[in-house]
């Protein structure tokens, strides 16, 4: 099977200062992925993803999406192409929650079908007409991807987008997207802190320590490292799942 690559990052390199915050970094995403980018706070993962639809540009290296160099195009272009999802959501609070989602479509593009995208999200149509301040934490967050996917995007950035939510909507919103991402075939990378929520929904792990990849496996792979950095992330989601199933058999924890 030949695979196709969707993201291509080449060498690429961000520095603030004197700090490089992302450091020659060369890799591949294959279109129809689901990749989790994790590590700990400050490692560089939400520039090297924003640097994929320019809202960061590289100092050196370059970003390439479906072959072309990002840095060739038009910034606003390519951003409408690609969905992006972060942790503040960003609905504004004066429009209703169409108009949010149709946003795209005052910019120039098609008018999408609202009340479709709330179905495939998980929300009611009749939510379409309300502020998105009378909406739950989980129901904004809902709005925000169907916003993302308004402009028919291929690629879905996803910014530690769960990250305000409580343990079950975070769960039941990582299924939705992981369902959207297969029945729409997008090429996904999801920022995440959650060990445990990358295993489960990504087909890929990245683990980024300074400003490197360092771990690149299947999450099946992860969870069978033995030493190294994978490992150590790894044995947080795996000690938790073995103490509550020793609580379960009615043994000691
Ligand atoms: N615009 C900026 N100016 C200066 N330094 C920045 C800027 N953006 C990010 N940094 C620094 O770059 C480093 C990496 O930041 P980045 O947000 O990519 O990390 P992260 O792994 O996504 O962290 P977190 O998980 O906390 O969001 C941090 O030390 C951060 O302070």
């Amino acid at each position: 099977m030949t695979t196709t690559t969707a993201i291509a990052f080449e060498g690429v390199t961000k520095r603030y200062g004197d700090a490089t915050v992302v450091d020659a970094v060369t890799l591949d995403i294959a279109e129809g992925s689901f990749v989790a980018l994790v590590g700990t706070s400050g490692s560089g993962k939400s520039t090297l993803l924003k640097m994929v639809n320019r809202l960061v540009e590289p100092d050196a290296g370059a970003v390439r999406v479906a072959g072309a160099a990002v840095a060739g195009g038009d910034a606003p272009a390519l951003r409408r192409s690609i969905g992006y999802v972060f942790q503040n959501v960003g609905l504004f609070p004066h429009l209703s929650v169409a108009d949010n989602i149709a946003i795209r479509a005052r910019l120039g593009e098609g008018v999408p079908d609202v009340g479709a995208l709330l179905t495939q999200v998980g929300l009611e149509p009749d939510v379409a007409g309300r502020s998105p301040r009378a909406l739950s934490g989980g129901q904004q967050q809902r709005v925000g991807i169907a916003r993302a996917l308004a402009g028919d995007a291929k690629i879905l950035l996803m910014d530690e987008p769960f990250g305000a939510l409580d343990p079950v909507t975070r769960e039941r919103i990582g299924q939705t997207v992981r369902d959207l991402h297969v029945a729409r075939g997008l090429t996904t990378i999801m920022v995440t802190h959650d060990m445990g929520e990358a295993l489960l929904l990504a087909d890929r792990v990245l683990v980024m320590v300074a400003g490197r990849i360092v771990a690149d496996a299947t999450p099946a792979e992860m969870l069978r490292a033995e030493d190294g950095p994978a490992a150590a992330l790894v044995a947080v989601p795996r000690g938790q799942a073995a103490r509550m199933q020793a609580l379960a058999d009615g043994g000691a924890a």
